[in-house]
């Protein structure tokens, strides 16, 4: 990836960071096919800027699941945030808090939904659930999601096994063994009383936790009894198909998130962007999308709203911008709440609801 936001905070990760660390956090799988062209697919369209119509005053703010946020983008779920800093999803939670712009918590987070709530004042606070195979420690996350007072549940579809990442492999190297992302699991009641014992030593804790974080055997109707079974909103996270995103909607999913997974997760999968008016047709225009992979610029968010986004996922900007602390991560998020106001004064445009299709032409090379 050789876009930046503000200060090179990529750079800064590379350099500081371990080489298995950073491998982690830039790759993506199998041939990273996906993963450069999740950046290129913004470079397929352009856009068409409108002239005099008075843009000395610029709003970005929007509105997502009834809440009004700051910027029309959110952090988007990233596990086991101490690899880069010890202060991890406090931080980010923290920043974006700053930001007025939601955090979505990973399932395999270095702090537990309860301590990252404590430190989220103002904005939104997700949790996004990997969905275990032992079915009673998912009840229990999504009970203490609820009693944590967080906005909604983000479900990862895309995951029924991890992604085969050959940076990874190459390494040997899994984040879990720098002792990351097992917070929610050893503060968890159920897990504690299922899977812990006293002699246990962390390699078979590990195990455990490995050993139920994924589950091949989901289905529409599981997320529908979930969806049910909860006062909680929930959102799909990791839909390509405009038939799967109606499913998602005909269960009773408040939104979808039309994501590749940053391109770490199938091989060769296709950009977000390109099904992205696909689905919108699909849904009909009060349903809400929100699209991730390889959001760099404001630019690209502009781009993404004309194509049928309500707002975006900002991924590994914001975790480079983790190596420098919760002010690393909020240098971030202002460089591109700048880009943004400063490309949508130069669009023509006052706010985000202006952003149009005659702003926009897809090329046809
Ligand atoms: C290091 C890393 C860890 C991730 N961990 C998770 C995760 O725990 N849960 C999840 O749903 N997505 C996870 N993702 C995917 C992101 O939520 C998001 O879809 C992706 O990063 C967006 O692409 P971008 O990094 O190009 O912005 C992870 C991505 C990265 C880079
Ligand atoms: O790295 C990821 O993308 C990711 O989602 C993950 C989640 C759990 C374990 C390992 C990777």
């Amino acid at each position: 990836m050789s876009r930046k936001t503000g200060v090179d905070w990529e750079k800064k990760a590379k350099e500081t960071l371990s080489a298995n660390a950073f491998g982690y956090l830039s790759g993506g799988s199998g041939s990273e096919v996906s993963l450069s062209y999740n950046i290129k697919q913004f470079d397929r369209y352009r856009l068409i800027p409108r002239v005099l119509r008075e843009v000395s005053l610029t709003d970005t703010t929007t509105h997502l699941f009834g809440s009004s946020i700051q910027a029309p983008y959110l952090l988007a779920p990233i596990g086991f945030h101490t690899i880069v800093h010890e202060a991890g999803e406090l931080a980010s939670a923290r920043a974006a808090d700053a930001a007025g712009v939601p955090f979505i918590q990973s399932t395999v987070s270095s702090y537990s939904i309860e301590e990252v709530s404590e430190v989220m004042a103002v904005a939104d606070h997700y949790f996004q659930l990997y969905w275990p195979s032992d079915d009673d420690v998912r009840e229990s996350f999504v009970r203490r999601a609820e009693a944590a007072g967080v906005k909604g549940l983000v479900i990862t579809v895309d995951t029924p096994v991890l992604g085969r990442r050959e940076i990874d492999l190459s390494h040997n190297y899994f984040p879990m063994d720098e002792g990351a992302g097992m917070a929610n699991f050893l503060a968890d009641p159920v897990f504690q009383a299922r899977y812990l014992s006293p002699t246990m030593d962390s390699a078979e804790v590990k195990q455990k936790i490995q050993s139920i974080l994924f589950n091949p055997s989901l289905t529409f109707k599981k997320v529908q009894q979930l969806i049910k079974s909860t006062s909680l909103p929930v959102i799909i996270k990791g839909v390509l198909h405009p038939d799967d995103a109606k499913r998602c909607q005909d269960i009773g999913a408040k939104g979808i998130i039309v994501s590749n997974h940053g391109a770490r997760q199938l091989d060769s999968a296709i950009e977000p962007l390109e099904v992205l008016s696909a689905i919108r047709e699909k849904v009909g225009n009060d349903f809400p999308l929100i699209l991730d992979g390889g959001i760099r610029r404001g630019a690209d968010i502009i781009k993404s709203l004309i194509l049928g986004a309500d707002a975006v996922l900002v991924g590994r900007p914001y975790i480079y911008g983790l190596t420098g602390g919760e002010s690393g991560v909020m240098d971030v998020l202002s460089t591109l709440k700048e880009d943004l106001e400063i490309n949508l004064k130069l669009l023509g445009a006052t706010s985000i609801l202006d952003c149009h299709h005659d702003h926009l032409k897809r090329l046809e090379r």
